[in-house]
């Protein structure tokens, strides 16, 4: 008996929180680090059909750099950052996409779908509903900055209870184009802006944002941010996370957080309880 009190007492815990997001959008970026082992993703599964189940809206948008570097290294293509970036060339592109949205996407939607969810896999070619122009076209090839989310389509696979998995993939405003790779971490936050998401939350391989230390911090500001890059703290893959949370929540997006992905149930610790876990970035 004390045990099912016990239940029932954890329920109620989580009940202001499930108020306060219920029917809220909430955008999930799903990092490569979080897909590493079978047991994750089934948690990954179980957290996003429970927020679904108690009427929060998750949209997803997946990463997978490592894969794609697994698929670049077997076919003997090189391949290069900058700045978190990848350099894309049309042949990169190729595999980029096949990776992106054949394998990882259709990986994420029937992992969702066989817990019970209704997932639906789509990239920005689909509908057109993400476009894109060049970062820097001599500098960095096909990687693109987003032009324009069509929040239309999103809005409506939300209305009829479909959960978007998305793939960073935009489209090229010509007849023919390839189409462009996207950074995950910004795919996310250009999509948390144009649908109103009220939280964006990053899944990622470390415990949130640390200092030289190692230690966590757990809130930063704009001007924070701006100085942990400034002085080398921020670096590498983190530099577009951030960036990305700050683009989120200049865009209306009310918070965003980094968290661990490698820690089982992260994104419940972070919805339903008063601490929260990781690093979250205020306006
Ligand atoms: N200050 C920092 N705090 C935490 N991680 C950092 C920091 N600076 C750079 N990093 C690096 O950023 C990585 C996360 O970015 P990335 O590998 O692109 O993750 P993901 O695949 O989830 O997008 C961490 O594993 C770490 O190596
Ligand atoms: C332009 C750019 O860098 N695109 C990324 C897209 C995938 C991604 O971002 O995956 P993670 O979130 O796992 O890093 C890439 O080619 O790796």
């Amino acid at each position: 008996m004390q045990k099912k009190i016990e239940t029932v007492k954890t329920l109620l815990d989580a009940l202001p929180f499930i108020k306060e997001f219920t029917k809220e959008i909430i955008v999930i970026k799903y990092g490569g680090s979080a897909q590493e082992t079978p047991q994750l993703k089934e948690k990954f599964a179980e957290d996003i059909l429970l927020m679904y189940l108690v009427g929060i809206r998750p949209v997803i948008v997946h990463g997978g750099g490592p894969k794609i570097n697994d698929m670049l290294e077997a076919l003997k293509i090189d391949s290069k950052f900058i700045d978190g970036q990848r350099v894309t060339s049309k042949e990169v592109m190729r595999i980029v996409e096949m990776v992106l949205s054949g394998e990882i996407n259709k990986d994420i939607v029937s992992l969702l779908n066989s817990h019970g969810a209704k997932a639906i896999g789509v990239s920005g070619k689909d509908a057109h509903f993400i476009t894109a122009k060049p970062k820097d076209f001599a500098k960095w090839g096909l990687t693109g900055n987003i032009t324009n989310v069509k929040a239309d389509v999103l809005q409506k696979l939300i209305d009829d209870k479909f959960i978007p998995v998305i793939a960073p993939i935009a489209a090229g405003e010509e007849m023919g184009h390839p189409g462009y790779n996207i950074n995950a971490d910004l795919c996310a936050s250009y999509v948390a802006k144009a649908i109103g998401a009220n939280k964006i939350i990053f899944l990622t391989d470390t415990a949130g944002v640390l200092n030289n230390d190692k230690e966590l911090l757990e809130t930063l500001t704009k001007a924070e941010v701006e100085a942990l890059k400034a002085d080398g703290t921020i670096h590498g893959g983190m530099v577009p996370k951030v960036d990305a949370c700050l683009e989120a929540i200049e865009g209306g997006v009310q918070k965003a957080h980094i968290i661990d992905g490698r820690i089982e149930h992260s994104m419940l610790l972070e919805l339903f309880t008063s601490e929260g876990v990781g690093t979250q970035i205020i306006k």
